[in-house]
């Protein structure tokens, strides 16, 4: 039999992963990488970017040529992706909630699709008295739906029904991304996207991302960034983000010289940790990510370590997680023993 998976244990101080958790730039990475890729005749996988995720741009540079076998040095691949990534950094969006956008004439309707579940990395259901939701059942969490300002709970049932209704003819299913305040080049030359894109951000609530930091700062929990990014790529990626980086207490990036080896090794958290006055021991840090490499880095430091993967992720791959989320709108402080939300 399976030994028990423990509980999360109460922290004091977080550090959070940026790419793919905060900022939604894996799929820029992924758009540059393909078409590289692509030129060779080489496919650029989930499973390859697996491998390279949270990784030192040389050190994933260097794993892609080789498990790809490109034709060029890894400095040559760093070069190329980096003069194009360069163009799409700044168009960098804070990381979109579990959300499709329905529009229909005169209308954009909202649907919370992150189904809420918290597991435990082995994939069990965790039970935790602070799950239950109304409808009673441990280990899922209501499903929602806004529209404009008013917000309603559904079931996961009746989400699916709603879901079929809406996508009949006339209704368009916008990308979830497009909610998270990136608009495509295609779509910023249309009136009627600019319209609801306009009413959107009139009627938005805060995105589960920044709610939570705003949440965490008001009741003074520490917390930090820790990023394999260089000091460049960081500039560019939150060009448009200032004032949201300004609510952590500091951030840790990959060419920092205090961090010797990238993720998996667990320097850059040890560095973050490190870097709080006073410093917290590990055991009282919990750390966000989305990559596999910067869960094993998180637990090589002796932390606690929440994963919201990306859907492409192979489950096996989040095994290891102390808890996994669909989105990081699903995170219940009071799981780690911090303040619950108002
Ligand atoms: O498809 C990719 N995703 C991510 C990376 C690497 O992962 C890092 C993301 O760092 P983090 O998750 O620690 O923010 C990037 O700087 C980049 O070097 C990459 O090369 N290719």
């Amino acid at each position: 039999m399976a030994a028990p998976v423990p509980l999360p244990r109460p922290v004091t101080h977080l550090l959070f992963d940026m790419d793919g958790l905060l900022l939604d730039t894996e799929r820029l990475y992924s758009a540059v990488f393909e078409d590289i890729c692509g030129r060779y005749g080489k496919k650029y996988s989930w499973d390859v970017k697996s491998l390279v995720m949270g990784k030192k741009a040389l050190e994933a540079a260097q794993l892609i040529r080789d498990t790809l076998q490109l034709p060029m040095s890894a400095e040559e691949l760093v070069e190329v992706s980096q003069a194009k990534l360069k163009e799409v950094f700044p168009t960098a969006a804070l990381m979109p909630d579990g959300l499709v956008l329905l529009k229909s004439p005169g209308r954009l309707l909202s649907l919370h699709t992150s189904h809420a579940s918290h597991r435990h990395g082995n994939g069990s259901p965790l039970q935790h008295p602070c799950l239950q939701n109304p409808h009673g059942q441990a280990g899922c969490s209501p499903w929602s739906r806004r529209e404009s300002d008013t917000t309603e709970r559904l079931t996961q049932t009746s989400f699916i029904l709603t879901m079929q209704l809406c996508l009949q003819p006339g209704l368009e299913l916008l990308s979830p991304a497009w909610a998270g305040g990136f608009v495509t080049p295609e779509a910023r030359g249309k009136s009627t996207c600019t319209v609801l894109w306009r009413r959107l951000l009139q009627s938005r609530v805060l995105g589960g991302v920044e709610k939570l930091i705003r949440h965490l700062r008001k009741h003074d929990v520490p917390c930090a960034v820790a990023t394999s990014s260089g000091t460049a790529s960081f500039q560019l990626k939150t060009s448009r983000h200032q004032d949201f980086f300004g609510l952590f207490h500091h951030v840790v990036l990959g060419d920092d010289p205090e961090v010797r080896s990238g993720k998996p090794e667990p320097d850059i958290f040890l560095t973050c940790a490190r870097r709080f006055s006073p410093a917290p021991p590990a055991n009282k840090c919990l750390v966000f990510e989305d990559a596999p490499n910067g869960v094993e880095a998180a637990l090589a430091a002796g932390m606690q370590v929440v994963m919201v993967p990306d859907g492409n992720l192979k489950p096996d791959l989040t095994s290891k997680a102390t808890l996994v989320l669909g989105s990081l709108q699903d995170f219940q402080p009071e799981l780690f023993g911090l303040p619950p939300y108002d």
